[in-house]
């Protein structure tokens, strides 16, 4: 079977007619850029960790560094429904992102911020503040400055890698599942909490970043889109290894 194929195998596409078929013994590129994108609970953090592991890659999370700058925001008396508040103090924090997908790490003005930036406090509040356009492009600019001086490459995770930050990106996924399979994903690992309810708040917390004028979550042209709502993690990541050692071939 060939990469020309378009073939879905249990839920996998292929890279389909825009690659040249592999050639025998031709060594792969050395270095990678894969953009992978979507809404909440797609599986973006634990696929790509696990594939810039496999292949020897950074790793970043992009939506831990919105979750900081709220964080921030949120511990300094800011209020997050006043866009120009916000767009004035959005320079402030220094936010620091450890790349090892083994141990990634994040740190706002030297403090670990790993822990905080996990409550529902700035979960419910982290839309509103990546709405702001100051804040996007101090943080962009990050993005990319780190995704520049990844030595061997890098998978970035977030909402508009693929069309915004990294345009030019190797390799562009886009992670989708079923509002009910996410729901059950995030319910799952915040123990206790509601099913019915954790799905309004993804929903609502995707049409708020889908709805936003400053480069909203979408998914680009030019990305793969895998719908993992009935695919297990090891096939999300097997199929996403499997793409990106399609594409490392085929620019050869
Ligand atoms: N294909 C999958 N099947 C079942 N559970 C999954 C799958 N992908 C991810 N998960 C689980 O769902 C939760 C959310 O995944 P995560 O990678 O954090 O998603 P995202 O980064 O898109 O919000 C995690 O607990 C993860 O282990
Ligand atoms: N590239 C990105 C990444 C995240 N964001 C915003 C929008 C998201 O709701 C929040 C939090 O993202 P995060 O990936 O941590 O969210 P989940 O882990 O999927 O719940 O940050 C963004 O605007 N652009």
């Amino acid at each position: 079977m060939g990469a020309g194929d378009s073939v879905t195998l249990w839920g996998c596409p292929h890279l389909g007619e825009a690659l040249s078929l592999p050639q025998e013994g031709v060594p792969t590129v050395e270095s990678v850029i894969v953009a992978i994108d979507g809404p909440s609970g797609t599986g973006k953090s634990s696929t790509s960790k696990a594939v810039a592991a496999k292949l020897g890659l950074s790793y970043l999370d992009t939506g831990a560094q919105y979750r900081a700058i709220t964080w921030w925001m949120i511990s300094n008396g800011v209020d997050v429904t006043d866009a120009e508040a916000v767009a004035n103090a959005a320079s402030k924090p220094v936010i620091v992102s450890g790349t090892d997908p083994g141990r990634p790490t994040i740190t706002v003005d030297g403090a670990d911020a790993a822990g905080p930036i996990r409550t529902e406090e700035v979960t419910s509040k982290v839309s509103a503040v990546s709405a702001v356009p100051e804040v996007r492009s101090l943080i962009t600019e990050l993005q990319r400055s780190i995704a520049r001086s990844a030595e061997h490459g890098i998978v970035v995770e977030g909402r508009d890698i693929g069309t915004t930050v990294l345009p030019d990106a190797d390799l562009k996924i886009f992670l989708t599942a079923s509002p009910e399979a996410r729901a059950a994903r995030r319910s799952g690992e915040l123990k206790g909490a509601d099913v019915q309810a954790t799905k309004e708040a993804l929903v609502k917390r995707d049409a708020a970043d889908s709805s936003r004028k400053t480069s909203p979550l979408a998914k680009a042209g030019d990305a793969v889109e895998v719908d993992t709502t009935d695919l297990t993690l090891d096939q999300v990541i097997e199929c996403v290894v499997t793409l990106v050692d399609e594409k490392r071939t085929a620019a050869k």
